[in-house]
């Protein structure tokens, strides 16, 4: 089979994570990039997004769709989603908690101006209080390098995108917690992570006003 094809905008949004996961386990991808309404509906048409929506991802002889179920693949795919069922259940959790925190950021762009600044501090607050402190506990309880098994999987993977994106917002948010500075490090330096953040890499940067506005026409 040849590359996977990711079919989303040129923005984070719900493809980021998905972007993360296929860099981690050094796989190589192409991307469609949806610049208009045409580009959407034209997959719609086709039949391709089984439920009109995107992201869609060509792997395999597979157009999947569904973010969280496009993961699960590449996670088992790529050895990433844990070595028995109980680690599974943990990096399940793990992950969910930081999807939770990586969709508010997602969403931060379309909030109004006006409400912006109270849904940022409303996002540092519960990463802060209710996210990082989890994660903070884990690695300290264990004392190992990585969330789960000590081994590197998927919830490493997207903690560091959902603490890297929080950073964007308060470059000081890890300031009382060292493990997850530490993990930070570790898991940054990860060669083929390491890659991923270099300039250049398919990974996207933060969302800009014209960016989000030309996502939002595909959808007019
Ligand atoms: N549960 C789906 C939701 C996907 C979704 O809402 N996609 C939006 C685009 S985005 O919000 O991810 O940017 C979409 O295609 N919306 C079009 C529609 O719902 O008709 C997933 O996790 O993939």
């Amino acid at each position: 089979a040849g590359k996977p094809k990711l079919h989303y905008f040129k923005t984070r949004g719900r493809m980021e994570t998905i972007r993360w996961l296929l860099a981690a386990a050094g796989v190589e991808f192409e991307e469609q990039y949806i610049q208009s309404k045409a580009d959407l509906e034209k997959l719609k048409k086709d039949g391709f997004l089984l439920f009109q929506q995107v992201p869609m991802v060509e792997i395999d002889g597979m157009k999947l769709v569904q973010t969280r179920a496009i993961l699960n693949y590449i996670a088992e795919k790529y050895n990433l989603g844990g070595k028995d069922i109980k680690q599974r259940a943990l990096i399940d959790m793990y992950c969910e908690g930081t999807m939770d925190l990586n969709e508010m950021i997602i969403h931060l762009p379309f909030k109004p101006a006006d409400q912006k600044e109270k849904e940022t501090a409303a996002i540092i607050e519960k990463a802060t209080e209710r996210y990082f402190p989890v994660y903070e506990k884990v690695l300290k309880d264990h004392g190992q390098d990585f969330l789960v098994g000590n081994q590197l999987s998927r919830a490493d993977i997207q903690l560091l995108e959902a603490i890297l994106a929080t950073e964007e917002l308060k470059a000081d948010v890890l300031s009382k917690f060292p493990l997850l500075k530490a993990l930070k490090t570790r898991i940054s330096n990860i060669p083929n992570i390491k890659t991923f953040l270099q300039p250049g890499s398919p990974r996207k940067s933060p969302p800009d006003e014209k960016m989000i506005a030309e996502a939002m026409k595909a959808f007019q």
